[in-house]
């Protein structure tokens, strides 16, 4: 395992060997915050990531996680319907939360109305406001700042250009620090109206696990190198941190210039 910067990364000579070693990390931090705090906050993005945690359904995770436990959100979210198949809820629901144990009430998606209507400055406004009434109830904890929620695991993506969540190079989303979460209503990845947790929540989370698998263009490869090699603040994913491990699993492919 390599460091750099409070960076770690490992490389992976498959996705198969990626989603293993998610599947590993996954589950053991859910054992850890189960103990510690009787649940365990988890969110998710869109893209390849929800066919990697597949490998949660099997054995021996399938039976031993603590699912009860689990509370589940979303760092961003496409504002569409629920069945549209842009929908990340959509994509983790019909892959992944509805083979699982938890209890509905556990699983945070954006307001169903609103995102049927595609309005996406009310989707995070409400959203934002769901977070603050769990920080009431204890159920997030807001972290040593004092200003942000600090969630236990998130589980990330980045896109070839260098976005993470719905924060994409050259928006101004990714400086936005008064909010928890922003939207966007031109996105350059389709659909264009999203909502996305800000930079200053991101990075707040205690975990957050980064998974980039090359998906055979060259500008992926080339985004890692600029992030690793040269901190290239332009890429919003180089502004990752975390506050205790950030770590990037990557593929043979997305780290070929490293
Ligand atoms: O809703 C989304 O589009 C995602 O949350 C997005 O930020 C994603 O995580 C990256 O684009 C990586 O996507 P891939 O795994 O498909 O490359």
């Amino acid at each position: 395992m390599a460091e750099a910067r409070h960076r770690k990364w490992h490389v992976f000579q498959t996705k198969d060997e990626l989603s293993v070693a998610m599947a590993k990390y996954t589950a053991h931090l859910s054992a850890k915050f189960c103990k510690e705090k009787g649940l365990f906050t988890v969110v998710l993005s869109g893209g390849g990531l929800i066919d990697w945690l597949c490998k949660l359904l099997e054995p021996p995770y399938k039976d031993s996680i603590e699912w009860s436990k689990w509370h589940v959100f979303w760092v961003d979210e496409r504002v569409c319907a629920y069945e549209d198949p842009d929908s990340n809820y959509k994509l983790a629901m019909d892959g992944f939360l509805s083979k699982v144990g938890i209890p509905n009430k556990n699983i945070y998606a954006i307001d169903k109305h609103y995102a049927a209507d595609g309005n996406a400055e009310h989707c995070a406004a409400l959203y934002e406001e769901c977070l603050r009434n769990l920080v009431k109830q204890n159920i997030l904890p807001l972290c040593p700042n004092g200003k942000y929620p600090q969630f236990d695991l998130q589980l990330l993506g980045m896109g070839p250009d260098g976005h993470m969540a719905s924060l994409f190079p050259g928006h101004p989303q990714i400086n936005v620090k008064d909010k928890w979460v922003t939207h966007i209503t031109d996105s350059p990845k389709l659909p264009p109206r999203r909502i996305t947790f800000t930079l200053p929540v991101i990075n707040s989370a205690s975990y957050n696990l980064m998974a980039v698998c090359d998906d055979h263009t060259e500008q992926c490869p080339r985004s890692i190198a600029d992030i690793f090699k040269h901190n290239n603040l332009a890429l919003p994913a180089s502004h990752l941190t975390a506050h205790v491990e950030n770590m990037w699993y990557l593929d043979k492919a997305a780290a070929s210039l490293l």
